[in-house]
């Protein structure tokens, strides 16, 4: 069970003068249950790859399975796949729309047909899984902070118990501490659903710590896809196209050029600190 992509190449104004070659014959294959960045600076084609993996963009060539079907075929079901692969845009709470937020996370459900019951415990259990309080469930929506209302948004897509969750840049906009909760959060929900989650960020430093595995974008190809320590080695070749390892590569790097033979594999500032006085105590 996964999603797989093949060959999958997207170009926006086929035909004209404008085109723009956003993918460029992708292969990937998204296994059950893993936490993968997608990293890439601005224009990578991250967006776009994303809206793919839920049918609502198709591929200009190749093919996109998911779990063993072929998403482009004329039987496939595409409004399934829209509750299975649940995306949650750049900046949702924009689109929040209801009256208060627990009949915004109902949306969602309530079309998919559910019976009320069914509905509201969705909703309900979909805002506990982003840690929102029960005394913000009758305010409106526009009352709350920008985390809130984002925690709202996720929850929206949560309520139709997707199997995997994609999240479009989530922490865009949000202060530091913000930021910090969201990705906490995300990381704890993955960790007790065990769903499959695709987190679109331009910045390494905010996902090293939580995925497992990192896809690195660059012009509408696939630069690295590896497990973070591995991509950050390659800091060097990340820095050429914009990019930036965390900052304990550097420091790890500066401790390697004035002869202090540290592992520079390291992700946490935890795992940094030790591994520089384990050298140092020596
Ligand atoms: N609707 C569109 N029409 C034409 N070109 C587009 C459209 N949307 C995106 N593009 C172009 O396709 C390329 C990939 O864009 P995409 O939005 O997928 O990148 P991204 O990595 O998600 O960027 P960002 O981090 O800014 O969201 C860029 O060159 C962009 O200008």
């Amino acid at each position: 069970m996964a999603i797989i992509l093949d060959h999958v190449s997207y170009v926006y104004e086929k035909g004209t003068s404008m085109e723009i070659a956003a993918l460029k014959d992708i292969n990937l294959v998204i296994p059950d249950g893993q936490f993968i960045g997608l990293i890439g600076h601005t224009g990578s084609g991250k967006s776009t790859l994303v809206q793919h993996l839920n049918g609502l963009m198709n591929p200009t060539s190749g093919h996109i399975y998911y779990n063993g079907e072929d998403i482009g075929d004329s039987g496939f079901n595409k409004k399934k796949l829209r509750s299975d692969v649940g995306l949650v845009f750049q900046y949702p709470e924009h689109q929040l729309f209801e009256i208060d937020v627990f009949s915004d996370v109902c949306f969602g459900p309530k079309n998919m047909g559910f019976t009320e019951k069914e509905v509201q415990l969705r909703a309900y259990e979909a805002l506990k899984q982003v840690g929102l309080e029960d005394e913000y469930f009758y305010q409106s929506p526009f009352d709350l902070s920008g985390g809130q209302k984002r925690r709202v948004a996720i929850a929206g897509v949560l309520a139709m118990k997707p199997e995997v969750l994609i999240l479009d840049e989530p922490t865009a906009g949000l202060d530091p501490k913000g930021r910090d909760e969201i990705l906490d959060q995300i990381a704890k929900l993955r960790e007790e659903t065990g769903i499959t989650v695709v987190l679109v960020s331009h910045s390494m430093e905010d996902v090293a710590k939580y995925v497992d595995r990192i896809i690195v974008m660059n012009q509408g190809s696939i630069m690295y896809d590896d497990e973070p320590r591995n991509v950050f080695r390659h800091y060097k070749e990340l820095e050429e196209v914009g990019l930036a390892a965390p900052q304990v590569t550097y420091i790890m790097q500066a401790f390697r050029e004035k002869g202090y033979l540290v592992n520079a594999d390291v992700i946490t500032i935890e795992e940094a600190r030790d591994e520089i006085l384990r050298v140092l105590k020596r």
